[in-house]
């Protein structure tokens, strides 16, 4: 089986999201789309998906045209798609989710059930999916919950599998098990076509790639081109993919701007999601939170903003004590957020980019006046960072919510980042940006700390905490395990955010038998030879 897109042109008024794209798809390979944020990368899957009509060009299968109205119809042609925002009814169990929506499916009877369950088995067995047919996919990890579509267009025959930026919301471990699942389909005889922007995954799973810039492709590649010969692909400039910065100018002395003490936060189920953690930022200083995702780091986040209530202890920036403040005061009190979630904690998709750049801030100078918005200097703000942030927008007064998905991360960013800060918070700062704004994101976040501000960034991404921070703090299980130094091995960190001690047996899970942080990996010492030497020693174990 062999696709090809020919020609294909999309417009969204006056913009031009594809530009006479040719696409070719082979069987059995894993051809990935590379591209700058807004690219056009979606826009072209939707198409193939049948979610827009394409304004020009023909899609064939095997030389033969196809007309695709719609997903069932790309469905039928044996076309499937993985959408970042899974598509799955939370409150059903996966054998449901399955018979949802299939056309063999009479009124969840229990025949379909069985069949559905016994579907399930099968193709979990034949690409190595593991999935229990009866959980409740409230319950399943995102990672899980993303096999479970894939199961989903599998057992609808999917010869042709879209996974559109389905890495950037998995974790390192579940990127790896994804990748395994993609490279059995491919034996299979399967095609993949794979969106990232992470070069890394590109060098590692791509057959061929072809790059996609402004909305025509721009050339092709193969998977030994170097990491800095695609990104100048992609952008069109040469990209820095590593982060430059001097060390902090801050010395042991300086006087933490913003600390966290004995900080407990409750989950919905009151359970202690953060788990009497404590740290100090100094001015100008960056400290990297790093751990896998679900160890606390959200709720951590979420209640530095008061977001989520604290259970115990305290949050104090600049001597005074936030606690107690709403998320409004501690916005106005100087505290920048970026959160994990844009499109649910940060944007409002239906107003425009204008608005959405100046969120919190319309009803006070300069942009307002006692509940009043200023309109041109809304504008003119908007205008200015627009192109600050190269933000790929048709113009300031388009709704937010039909930008690329990097676009929106970056109207976030420049928000939070323009204003008068005395605090950075940022939870997953650069999700879903390209490696051009990425640069441009990761400068900024430095020069913020270089001015002097204390700056938290909170990752999964261990190369950007290992890229920015200037201290790093390992989230297990709701606990800091350990604040250690950049230079730490990878290794050590690994085995911190792993939830064992590198020099010592895993953390227990009684609080009361665990032994302090700081006495248990020299935390907070100075970098050098002993963290190292405890990395290897861990390794070796
Ligand atoms: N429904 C829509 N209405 C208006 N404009 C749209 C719509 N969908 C996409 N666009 C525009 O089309 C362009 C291409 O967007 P697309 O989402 O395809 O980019 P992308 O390459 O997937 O980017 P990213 O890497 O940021 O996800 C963008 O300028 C976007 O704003």
């Amino acid at each position: 089986m062999s696709l090809e897109l020919r020609g294909i042109t999309k417009r969204f008024g006056s913009l031009v999201a594809n530009d006479g794209i040719d696409l070719e798809v082979r069987p059995g390979e894993i051809h990935c789309l590379l591209g700058e944020n807004g690219a056009g990368k979606s826009t072209l899957m939707n198409i193939l998906y049948g979610l827009y009509q394409p304004d020009e060009g023909q899609i064939l299968m095997d030389g033969r045209e196809l007309t695709i109205g719609g997903p069932r119809d790309a469905i039928a042609a044996g076309i499937g798609m993985v959408h970042q925002h899974f598509m799955l009814v939370p409150v059903f169990t996966v054998a449901e989710n399955i018979m949802l929506g299939d056309e063999r499916t009479g009124p969840l009877g229990w025949l379909d059930r069985r069949r559905a369950r016994r579907d399930v088995a099968e193709v979990s067995a034949r690409y190595g999916l593991q999935v229990d047919p009866d959980a409740l996919v409230a319950d399943l990890p995102v990672g899980v919950q993303q096999r479970v579509e894939i199961i989903k267009a599998l057992i609808r025959e999917a010869r042709v599998l879209i996974l559109d930026e389905p890495t950037a919301v998995l974790t390192p471990q579940e990127t790896q098990e994804l990748f395994a699942v993609m490279r059995s389909l491919r034996e299979a005889g399967r095609s993949i076509v794979f969106i990232t922007h992470k070069l890394k995954e590109v060098k590692a799973i791509a057959d061929r790639i072809t790059v996609i810039r402004r909305g025509t492709v721009v050339g092709t590649a193969t998977p030994d081109a170097s990491e800095v010969e695609l990104a100048g692909l992609m952008v069109g400039r040469q990209v820095r993919l590593t982060v430059d910065k001097e060390p902090a100018a801050v010395g042991p002395d300086t006087e933490p701007a913003f600390s966290v003490e004995d900080l407990t936060v409750l989950d919905e189920s009151g359970q202690a999601a953060v788990d009497g953690v404590s740290f100090d930022i100094r001015p100008g200083e960056i400290l990297g939170i790093a751990g896998v995702q679900g160890n606390g780091q959200t709720e951590l986040a979420e209640a530095i903003l008061g977001l989520r209530p604290v259970a115990e202890g305290r949050i104090v920036l600049d001597g005074a004590d936030l606690t107690g403040r709403s998320p409004r005061q501690r916005l106005r009190a100087g505290v920048g957020y970026v959160p994990e979630d844009r499109s649910h904690d940060a944007l409002v998709a239906d107003s425009s980019v204008a608005e959405n750049l100046v969120l919190d801030l319309y009803d006070r100078p300069p942009f307002g006046r006692r509940g009043t918005m200023d309109v041109r200097a809304v504008r003119e703000n908007a205008e200015q960072r627009v192109g600050e942030f190269d933000i790929r927008t048709a113009s300031i007064d388009t709704p937010v919510g039909t930008l690329s998905g990097g676009n929106q991360q970056k109207v976030v960013v420049a928000r939070e980042m323009s204003r008068p800060l005395r605090l950075l918070v940022a939870a997953q700062p650069t999700r879903g940006v390209d490696v051009g704004a990425m640069e441009f994101i990761h400068k900024r976040i430095v020069a913020e700390r270089d001015q002097g501000r204390p700056v938290l960034i909170i990752s999964t991404e261990l190369d950007e905490i290992y890229g920015l921070a200037d201290r790093i703090a390992v989230m297990y299980r709701g606990k800091i395990m350990a604040i250690v130094p950049p230079d730490t091995s990878r290794e050590h960190i690994g085995l911190l955010m792993a939830g064992a001690h590198p020099d010592g047996p895993a953390v227990p899970d009684d609080p009361a038998e665990a032994t302090e942080p700081a006495e248990a990996t020299g935390a907070d010492a100075p970098a050098g030879a002993q963290d190292t030497e405890n990395a290897k020693g861990g390794d070796d174990e």
